[in-house]
C-alpha cells in the first residue's frame, strides 16, 4: 500500500505492528542510545482497563497513538499533542462465548493503519474499518465462524487496495486460509486455503515450486488420508510480511489437526509451511514445508524477516524465520531456495538437522530422532524429554533485525516437554487437541525457561545469549542507537547493547510483558512504548486462573511460579530521557542546573 509504505518510512511513527513490511522491528531513531539509555525514566502511563494477556503494540500515526486491548478488542485513540487525552474509543460488542474457542488466552496482536482507516480483526472474526480521525465504522465484515472454532488473534496486513487476514483454530480442527478483502468496502477479493485441492489453495501445479521443483498436481490432497484435510488445521494466525518489489506476501501455516499424529498419516501438506503468494491474486509462488507430518505441535506461523544481505559472496533478497521447531531458516525469498537451517536453541533434540543436499531424496526434511518421535512411540505412549516443548524454541514473540549489525535479536523459549497423543473425535466447535503435555525448563542448562539471543543468519550461529528465568514472550526492538529492547514475563523492560548484549537498563512494569516494544518521536523527542499485561500461552495460568499444571494445554507447568512475580493487568508504559528535546517539551528537572536567564537568551 502506498499509504503504508509512506507512513512506515517516517521514523518518528510506528505505523504497522511489525515496524515495517519487512518485519525488521528496527527504528532509525537514535536519540536514545547505548550511552544514555541508562537514564530512561517513565514519561507517562495508560491503563487499558482489561486484565488478560496484552500482545502487540500501539501504533503512532502523526500525533495520534492507537492502543488496542485483548478481548473485547477495545481501541483507544490518544492525542500525543495533548497529554494523551482520549480522542475516541471503540468498544465492540462481542459474544463472550468466543473465549471458549480461543486456544491460548484472549490475546490480540493489534490494529493496522492504511488510507486513513484503522483496521481491527476481532476475536469473533469481525473485520472492521474505522475512520482513524473519528473512530466511526466505515465498513465491517465477518471473516469466519466461531461456532466451528474459527477465531482471530493476529493483526492484519494492508497491501495495495486490499487487506489480508488469517484465521486461528488449529486446536479446533479449523481449515487454515488467508483472505484478501477490498480496503474500499470490505468485499472479498481472493481466498487461499492451506490444505485441499489446488484450485482452493491457489496453487499452479506447474509454476508453484517447493525447493525449486514444480509442486505437482494435488500435492496437498495426496498427503492426507481421506477427508482429514478438511479438519486438518494449517491455520494462519502469525505475522505477515510483504516485499513491494516482488509483490509477494510471506507467512507461515500452523499445526495439522489433531496433535495426535497417528490420526493423520502422511506429510499433511501444507501445514507447517512458509508460503510466498502474489499479493494481487493470492497465487502461490513457492512453499517450503519445515515440519512434514508434525508430531509435536510446532506451528510454522512465526514471522518472516526480510533483509538484503550478502551470502556466499552474493547480494541476495533473504527471508529469515525462527521456527517453533527450534531451527532458524534462511531462504532466498524470490526463489524459495533453502540456504541455511540451523538450531538456534541448544536444547533442541527431536532432530539432528535438515538434509541440505539438493540431490537427496530427503532434501529439505528434518531427520527425526526416534526416541523423541511421538508418532513412532505411538498413541497413549508418553514420549518424555522432547525439546523444545510444543510452544517451541520461539512462539509468536517476534524477533528484531538491525541492518547496522546485520544481527537478529531473538526472544526465545528454553523449554522441554512430555507428550502423550490420544485418539480424539471431531465435534465442530469443540477442542480437537488429541495430546496431553507437561512442560518444564530445559534440563542440563541454566535452569531458566528462556534466552534472549543474537543470531547470525548467514553463518547460522548464536553470537551471544542472555539467560532468562522465564520464556521471553515479548517482541524485540532494535534501534540505530545501537541498543535492543525486550520485555520479560516477570514484567521487566530491558535494554541491552546491540553488539555485546550487555544489560544497560531495566525497569519493572506493573505486569508481565508479552507485548512488543515500539518507539516513536513526538515534538522532537524519542519515546519507547511497551504494553504489559501477563498472559498468552506461557502466562495462561495467571490469565485463566489455572492452578493445575495439566490445565492450559500443559503450559502452566514450569510457568506456575510466575505468580510469585506478577499479576494480571493491562498497562501501556512510555519511557523517555530526562531533559528537553524541543521548545515545546518540559524543561529538565535537574536541581543542579543553572536557572535559565529570564530573557530566554544565552548567558555570557
Ligand atoms: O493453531 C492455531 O490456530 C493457534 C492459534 C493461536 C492463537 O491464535 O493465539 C496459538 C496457537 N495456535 C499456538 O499453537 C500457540 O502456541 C499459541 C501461543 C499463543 C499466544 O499468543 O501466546 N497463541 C497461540
Ligand atoms: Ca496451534
Amino acid at each position: 500500500n502506498e499509504s503504508v509504505l509512506a507512513e512506515t518510512a517516517k521514523p518518528e511513527q510506528w505505523a504497522i505492528q511489525t515496524g515495517d513490511y519487512a518485519n525488521q522491528r528496527y527504528s532509525e531513531l537514535d536519540q536514545i542510545n547505548r550511552d544514555n539509555v541508562g537514564d530512561l525514566r517513565v514519561a507517562w502511563t495508560f491503563s487499558t482497563g482489561v486484565l488478560r494477556g496484552h500482545e502487540g503494540s500501539p501504533l503512532v500515526i502523526g500525533d495520534v497513538m492507537y492502543v488496542h486491548t485483548p478481548f473485547p478488542n477495545n481501541i483507544f485513540a490518544l492525542d500525543l499533542a495533548n497529554d494523551g487525552k482520549i480522542l475516541w474509543r471503540y468498544e465492540p460488542e462481542q459474544d463472550p462465548e468466543v473465549i471458549a474457542v480461543m486456544c491460548c488466552d484472549t490475546v490480540y496482536r493489534g490494529v493496522a493503519y492504511a488510507d486513513g482507516l484503522i483496521l481491527s480483526h476481532q476475536a469473533d472474526t469481525t473485520l472492521v474499518a474505522l475512520d482513524a480521525k473519528t473512530g466511526e465504522v466505515k465498513w465491517s465484515v465477518k471473516t469466519g465462524d466461531p461456532a466451528i472454532g474459527e477465531t482471530n488473534t493476529a493483526t492484519v496486513l494492508p497491501v495495495g487496495d486490499k487487506v489480508i487476514v488469517g484465521v486461528s483454530g488449529g486446536e479446533y480442527g479449523v481449515r487454515g486460509r488467508v483472505t484478501a478483502y477490498s480496503l474500499a468496502d470490505g468485499s472479498e477479493v481472493w481466498k487461499a486455503y492451506s490444505t485441499g485441492p489446488d484450485e482452493e489453495m491457489l496453487v499452479d501445479p506447474e509454476k508453484t515450486t517447493h525447493l525449486g521443483k514444480p509442486i505437482g498436481k494435488d500435492s496437498s490432497l495426496n498427503s492426507w488420508e481421506g477427508d482429514q484435510w478438511k479438519i486438518g488445521g494449517g491455520t494462519t494466525w502469525g505475522w505477515y510480511s510483504y516485499d513491494p518489489d516482488l509483490n509477494l506476501i510471506y507467512y507461515g501455516t500452523g499445526n495439522p489437526s489433531t496433535w495426535n499424529p497417528s490420526q493423520r498419516p502422511g506429510d499433511n501438506k501444507w501445514s507447517m509451511t512458509i508460503m510466498a503468494r502474489d499479493a494481487d491474486t493470492g497465487m502461490a509462488k513457492w512453499f517450503y514445508q519445515m515440519t512434514p507430518h508434525d508430531e509435536w505441535d510446532f506451528d510454522g506461523v512465526n514471522e518472516m524477516i526480510l533483509t538484503e544481505q550478502e551470502i556466499d559472496g552474493q547480494e541476495r533478497k533473504l527471508l529469515t524465520h525462527f521456527d517453533r521447531n527450534g531451527l532458524a531458516y534462511t531462504l532466498d525469498r524470490e526463489s524459495g531456495e533453502l540456504l541455511v537451517a540451523e538450531k538456534y536453541d541448544p536444547a533442541v533434540n527431536w532432530t539432528t538437522g535438515v538434509d541440505m543436499d539438493p540431490n537427496s531424496e530427503t532434501y529439505g526434511r528434518p531427520a527425526v530422532v526416534a526416541e523423541y518421535s511421538t508418532a513412532q512411540n505411538g498413541e497413549d505412549e508418553n514420549t518424555t524429554g522432547v525439546c523444545p516443548a510444543a510452544l517451541g524454541s520461539k512462539d509468536q514473540q517476534p524477533a528484531a533485525y538491525s541492518p547496522k549489525t546485520q544481527t537478529f535479536y531473538v526472544p526465545t523459549n528454553h523449554v522441554c516437554m512430555d507428550y502423550e497423543p490420544f485418539r480424539v473425535a471431531y465435534t465442530a466447535g469443540q477442542p480437537y487437541v488429541g495430546a496431553t503435555l507437561a512442560m518444564f525448563p530445559a534440563p542440563n542448562s541454566h535452569g531458566g525457561m528462556g534466552n534472549f539471543i543474537a543470531w547470525d543468519n548467514v553463518e547460522g550461529k548464536i553470537k551471544w545469549s542472555l539467560p532468562e528465568q522465564f520464556s521471553v514472550w515479548s517482541g524485540a526492538l532494535a534501534t540505530a542507537g545501537d541498543i535492543v529492547f525486550y520485555g520479560t514475563l516477570e514484567g521487566y523492560l530491558k535494554a541491552v547493547d546491540a553488539e555485546t548484549g550487555e544489560e544497560l537498563y531495566k525497569f519493572k512494569t506493573p505486569s508481565g510483558i508479552i507485548g512488543n516494544v515500539m518507539t516513536y518521536e513526538s515534538a522532537g523527542k524519542q519515546y519507547i512504548g511497551i504494553l504489559s499485561g501477563v498472559g498468552g500461552w506461557a502466562g495462561i495460568g495467571l490469565a485463566a486462573g489455572l492452578t493445575n499444571p495439566n490445565d492450559g494445554l500443559g503450559a502452566v507447568g514450569g510457568y506456575a511460579s510466575l505468580s510469585d512475580y506478577t499479576e494480571l493487568g493491562g498497562q501501556l508504559t512510555v519511557f523517555e530521557l530526562p531533559g528537553e528535546a524541543s521548545a515545546s517539551a518540559e524543561p529538565a528537572a535537574d536541581p543542579a542546573a543553572e536557572p535559565a536567564p529570564a530573557d530566554g537568551g544565552t548567558s555570557g
